[in-house]
C-alpha cells in the first residue's frame, strides 16, 4: 500500500501530489518535465518533498509535521531505472545479489538468487557480464535485482521505452504476471498512454505538477485483467 499527498518546490513549478494504491499498478502518464521522476523520487527517499506525508504498508516514511524521512534503504522499495543501472563489471548473478539485504536489516529474506533468476528466466545468462546480454534480458536483470529486496513497493520508471516492439509487449506481460504473483503496489512511468491503459489499475496523468485522474483504481482484480493473467499462466 502507497498513500502519498505532498507538495514539492521545483524551479519552474510546485508539484502536487495525491495519490493512493493499495494493489495493482498505478500509472503515471505525462509529457517530460512534467514531474513523475521526482514523485517516484520523493517516494523513494531519494529527494524530500516541501510539504506532506507518505507511508508505505501503513508506515509513514515522511512527515514534514512529525519530522519523518526514513532513509531510502529503510524503506522496503524496488526502483527500477529507464537505463537499467546495471554495475558492468559484474555479472549477472552478482548484479542480483546485489539486491540483497544486508544480514541485520529490517528484511527477512527468504528469496535467493537462483529463485529469482529462475522467475525471470534468465538463469541462463547468471554468468554473463551486462555488455554481453540483450535490453529486455538487462531489463529482467534490473527487475531481478529489485526483487531481491522483497520489496513491499515497486517503482517503475519508463522501464520499457528503450526496447523494441516485441520485447516491449513480453515484458509488459510479465509484469502484469509479476504484479498478480507479488501483490506489491507498482507504480509505473511511462510516456506511452496505450501502456498506461493496459498495465494501470489507476492512471493519473501528470501536467506542470499538477495531477488529474484518468482512470481510478475500481474493484481488485478487475475481471478482464484477471482474464488476462490466467491466460498467461495457461500458456506458459
Ligand atoms: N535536479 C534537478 N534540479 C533542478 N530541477 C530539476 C531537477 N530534476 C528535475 N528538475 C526539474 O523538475 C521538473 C520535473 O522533472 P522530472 O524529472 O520529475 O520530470 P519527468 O516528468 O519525469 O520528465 P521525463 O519524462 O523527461 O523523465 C522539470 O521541470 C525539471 O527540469
Amino acid at each position: 500500500m502507497l498513500k502519498a499527498h505532498f507538495k514539492k518546490k521545483l524551479p519552474s513549478f510546485e508539484l502536487e501530489v495525491d495519490v493512493s494504491i493499495s494493489n495493482g499498478i498505478l500509472a503515471l502518464v505525462g509529457h517530460s518535465g512534467a514531474g513523475k521522476t521526482t514523485i517516484l523520487q520523493c517516494v523513494a527517499g531519494l529527494q524530500t518533498p516541501s510539504w506532506g506525508e507518505i507511508a508505505i504498508s501503513n508506515k509513514p516514511v515522511f512527515s514534514s509535521e512529525l519530522g519523518t524521512n526514513v532513509p531510502i534503504r529503510k524503506r522496503r522499495i524496488g526502483y527500477l531505472f529507464q537505463d537499467y543501472a546495471l554495475f558492468p563489471h559484474m555479472t549477472v548473478e552478482k548484479n542480483v545479489l546485489y539486491g540483497k539485504p544486508k544480514k541485520g536489516s529490517a528484511s527477512e529474506q527468504v528469496l535467493t538468487a537462483g529463485d529469482v533468476l529462475e522467475m525471470l528466466k534468465i538463469g541462463h545468462l547468471r554468468n554473463r557480464y551486462p555488455s554481453q546480454i540483450s535490453g529486455g534480458e538487462k531489463q529482467r536483470v534490473a527487475l531481478a535485482r529489485a526483487l531481491m529486496t522483497e520489496p513491499e513497493l515497486l517503482l517503475l520508471d519508463e522501464p520499457l521505452s528503450a526496447l523494441d516492439q516485441n520485447t516491449r509487449s513480453t515484458l509488459q506481460q510479465e509484469l502484469l504476471k509479476l504484479q498478480a504473483q507479488w501483490k506489491i503496489p507498482f507504480v509505473l512511468v511511462t510516456h506511452d498512454l496505450q501502456e498506461a491503459e493496459m498495465l494501470g489499475d489507476q492512471i493519473i496523468k501528470i501536467d506542470h505538477g499538477q495531477q488529474e485522474i484518468i482512470k481510478e483504481q475500481g474493484e481488485q482484480g478487475k475481471p478482464e485483467k484477471l482474464e488476462l493473467v490466467r491466460g498467461l499462466n495457461n500458456a506458459r
